[in-house]
């Protein structure tokens, strides 16, 4: 208990969204995830994952971030106009792309979209030389689930 509470105390904390299309892997994404990187927790077997119905969630520490990891359920094309809404509410996305060829255009789209966001937030952060630390954890975490 006294070592949860001091990580609790000592780590900036993050909610991440994991989006993407409907059997896109994005629950196994958070469950390799899990398994990667949280300490105490294994995450669920290949074998036993199921389509999401809800929520997903689970807490990852990337460095001295902890990322609070949750994957939705619904990347159907009637449920995609969510996402818009829902990105605001997160410190960060985890978009995730596992699709075949004839759904990738329908894939594309999104990433697309938050580029326009992201893209000219970074280049102000790095031309006021700003740390910005959502930034900053983003792209060795990918990297990191990639090799896991
Ligand atoms: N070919 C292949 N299939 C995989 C791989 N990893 C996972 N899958 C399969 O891809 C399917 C979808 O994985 P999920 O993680 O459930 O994907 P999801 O985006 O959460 O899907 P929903 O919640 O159903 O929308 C499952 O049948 C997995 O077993 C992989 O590396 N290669
Ligand atoms: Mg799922």
């Amino acid at each position: 208990m006294s070592d949860l509470y001091k990580d609790m105390l000592l780590k900036d904390q993050y909610c991440i969204l994991i989006l993407g299309l409907d059997n896109a892997v994005r629950t196994t994404v958070l469950e390799r995830s899990k398994t990667r990187f949280h300490k105490n927790s294994k995450g669920r077997s290949l074998s036993k994952i199921t389509t999401t119905v809800g929520l997903n969630t689970g807490t990852v520490d990337v460095g001295k971030a902890r990322l609070l990891l949750c994957g939705l359920a619904g990347g159907q094309e009637e449920l995609q106009s969510l996402w818009y809404k829902d990105q605001a509410e997160g410190h960060g996305v985890l978009y995730v792309m596992g699709s075949t060829e004839e759904r990738l255009s329908e894939a594309v789209a999104f990433p697309i979209f938050l580029s326009s966001f992201y893209i000219p937030l970074l280049l102000k952060s790095w031309a006021a030389q700003e740390k910005n630390p959502e930034m900053l954890i983003s792209l060795p975490y990918l990297l990191s689930v990639r090799n896991s």
